[in-house]
This record gives structure tokens, sequence and C-alpha cells, in this order.
């Protein structure tokens, strides 16, 4: 086989990077909201793109090509580092970008005027640097990897600031009088730095793909299980947590229950002080009764001005006192919205759900409890009757008049 020679190295890792940077443009538009970050890693990846394309087509006997091809490496390694911790830590990076390239050109412009071996050993001692920032961004992939190519990625991340340490080792070494036989390294060891050098764009976009694709599928989620207006659960986030939360229930050996909190006359509401009231009266239920219930309760908003609670009670007792408490919550104190006192009140039918299979069962028993409330004045508690929960619902819990 033909040993690699230095400008393969450098075509070979400046197309690597150039590919690196296309990956940032899909990266960004399959998650529009990473943007800013993806932005730094694309314009790195171009900027060491460009770097290295330099570099291999240069004279680098001279200096400033050196320089120039170095110093657009150092950039670009410098704003993928950045790019790719905000990434990982969801968090824009303490300090811009500015100051590290004020920082680089400092040191390039001291480095300027020293012999080989001195310029060798800050160039280098920079690079390392920013290669070992970029292998630190990376260190979950390689420590706590979630798939074999993940660690793939962190073990190339790895590599290419080992191969910074390897050339920085040359630099030190170096005694004779021309630059461009500071990046001279025999054999194996090139091959390494070439194919280390071109395969680190590559790991590196992957890794933010990846990355994108993981924060764009908890938003997604995110998205499908909160209500916008309440925050609380959606009907379909709750249908999903049901079963698990019923099994923990169970394993408890406590009692599971279901309880349907309706306001009432709401239309009332809307009609006397318009829909943003109402929808704020909504905001304001929710969040009183979340501030009334145990950590371990499931709420989710049911329908309109319909919620679903699901609770852990040690005792059927105890459900119908939380019920009690909930109605008292919304019902005793009137709400404060803008410059109006609203007066709302709640109509709750609660059931319990013992049967694992039978959550709709339980659900319509706690809607008939609920619409026994209605009926009997609002208000109200109503616990359904477990003996027959299609039928007949065991007297109420606490009641006061009906809102006008
Ligand atoms: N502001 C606001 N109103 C909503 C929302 N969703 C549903 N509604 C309104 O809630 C009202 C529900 O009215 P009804 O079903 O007649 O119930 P109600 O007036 O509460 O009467 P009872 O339940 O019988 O006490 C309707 O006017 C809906 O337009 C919402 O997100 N925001």
């Amino acid at each position: 086989m033909r040993p690699i020679d230095m400008l393969s190295a450098y075509i070979i890792a400046g197309v690597g990077s150039l590919l690196g940077a296309v990956m940032m443009l899909i990266a960004r538009q399959a998650e529009p909201s990473q943007r800013a970050p993806l932005n730094l890693c694309l314009y790195g990846f171009v900027i060491l793109g460009v770097g290295l394309a330099h570099n291999a087509f240069t004279d680098t006997t001279v200096r400033w090509p050196i320089l120039f091809g170095a110093t657009a490496s150092l950039v670009g390694t410098a704003l993928i580092a950045r790019g790719l911790g905000w990434m990982v830590s969801a968090r824009p990076p303490r300090f811009g970008a500015l100051p590290s390239v004020a920082v680089l050109a400092g040191l390039v412009i001291a480095a300027w005027p020293l012999p080989p071996r001195g310029f060798g050993i800050v160039f280098h001692a920079i690079f390392l640097l920013f290669a070992v920032n970029l292998a630190y961004a990376t260190r979950h992939a390689l420590l706590r990897p979630r798939s074999a190519a993940e660690r793939a990625v962190g073990v190339i991340c790895a590599l290419y600031a080992a191969t910074w340490a390897q050339t920085l080792w040359y630099a030190i070494d170096y005694r004779g009088p021309e630059l461009r036989h500071l990046m001279y390294m025999p054999e194996p060891l090139l091959t390494v730095f070439a194919v280390t050098h071109a395969l680190m764009p590559l790991a590196v976009g992957a890794l933010v793909l990846n990355l994108a694709n993981a924060q764009l599928g908890a938003r997604l989620s995110r998205l499908a299980s909160t209500d916008e207006l309440t925050g609380l659960l959606t009907r379909r986030a709750l249908h999903e947590r049901a079963p698990q939360w019923h099994a923990q229930v169970r394993a408890r050996g406590h009692t599971p229950a279901l309880l349907l909190v309706d306001v009432d006359h709401f239309k009332n509401i809307n009609d006397s002080h318009g829909h943003d009231c109402g929808d704020a009266v909504l905001r304001a239920v929710s969040g009183r009764m979340r501030g009334h219930l145990r950590s371990d309760a499931l709420i989710a908003r049911w329908g309109g001005e319909e919620f679903l609670v699901l609770l852990d009670a040690t005792h059927c007792s105890d459900a119908a006192a939380a019920a009690e408490r909930l109605r008292a919550a919304v019902g005793d104190a009137p709400f404060a919205i803008d410059a109006l006192r609203v007066p709302v009140t709640a109509s709750l039918g609660l059931a319990a759900w013992t049967d694992d299979a039978q959550f709709a069962r339980a659900l319509a028993a706690a809607d008939a409890a609920l619409y026994a409330a209605k009926r009997g004045g609002r208000n109200r508690v109503v616990i359904a009757d477990a003996s027959a929960p299609d039928e007949a619902l065991s007297a109420t819990a606490a009641a006061s008049p009906e809102t006008p």
C-alpha cells in the first residue's frame, strides 16, 4: 500500500470538514430552534475546511501561508467546540467567540518572530488546547455513550486531541531550520493523523445531528404532552401515563381514584368578561388545583373547562377528602383577573379505579358522578357508588349554594 503524504492528509481532512458543514446545514433544517449553536458549528467547519484546503495547496516554506492556514484551522475548531458545547449543555457559551479569536490573534502575533521550533510549539500547543476543548465538549460520547456509534464519535474526538499532542511533541523535539518539517511524521502516524482529521468533522457532524434530533424529539413530546393554555398534561399524555401510574399505586397497596372536575357555568364567565378572561380563569383554576394536589397526582386538561385528576389514596375516604379540598380551593375565594374578582365554582365526580383494565369503566363512573353533581346543584363532590357505578351514586360531600 502506498503511504499517505501530507498533501493527501490535508485534502482528506478538508473534504471531511466541508462535509461537516453540509451536515450542519441539514441539522439546521431539522431543528430550527438550535440555529445559533448550529451556525457556530457551520461557520467553524467552513473556516476549518478553508484552512485545511489552503494548507494543502500552499507553499509551506514561508511563514504567512502557514500562519493563515493554521489560524483558520484554529478559529474553525474554536467555533465548532463552542457550538457543540452549547448544544450539549443547552446553554450559550459563557464567553462569545470573539474573546477566543482575540486571544488567538495575540498568540499568533507573538509566535510570528519566533524561530521554527518556538513557532511550532506555540501553534501546536494552541491546536492541542482547542482539540482538548472539542474532546471535552464530546466527553459524554466517550464516557456515557448511548450507542456504539456515539462511543465511536467520542473515540475519534479523543484521537483528534491525541494527534495534536503528538505534533506538539514533534515541535518540541524539532531542531531544524525549516517550518514545513514541523508537521513531518513517519508512517503509519501520518495515516492516523489524516484519517482522524478527516473523520473528526464527520463524527462531530453526526453527534450534532444526533443531539439536534434528540432535542427535537424531546420538544415535540413536550408539546404533545402539555396543554398550551394551562401547562397541565394533555388528554393523550394522561392516557399514556395512566397504566404505569396505576400499577405503581397498586404496588404500594393504595387505591387509585379518578376525579373529574368541571368548572360551573363557565360559559357565563366567557359571555360576561370575554374569552381572554375565561382563559385566565382556566389557568388560575389549574394553578390552584396543582397547588392543592400532592406531586404524585396526575392532572390533565380533559376538555374545555373539564379536568381529570388521578389520585393516589391510601383509602377511599382520603380521595374524597382530597376532592373536597380541591372543590374548596376553587370555590372558596374569587379569582383576581386583572381588575376583576371572578367567583368560580366547580363540580366534581369521584370514582375508585380498582380494576387494572377498567380505566374506561372508572371514567364512566366518575363522569356519571359529575353529572349527578351538576344536577344536584353544582359546587359539590359526588362519589360514584363502587357497588353499582353505572347507576347508584352515594351521598355527596359538602355543598354550597349554586353560583349564579
Ligand atoms: N375561554 C375559554 N373558553 C372555553 C375554552 N374551551 C371551552 N370553552 C368554553 O367553555 C364553555 C363551556 O360551556 P358549557 O359546556 O355550556 O358548560 P358550562 O357553561 O360550564 O355549564 P355547566 O358545565 O353545565 O356548569 C363554552 O362556552 C366553551 O366555548 C377555552 O379554552 N377558553
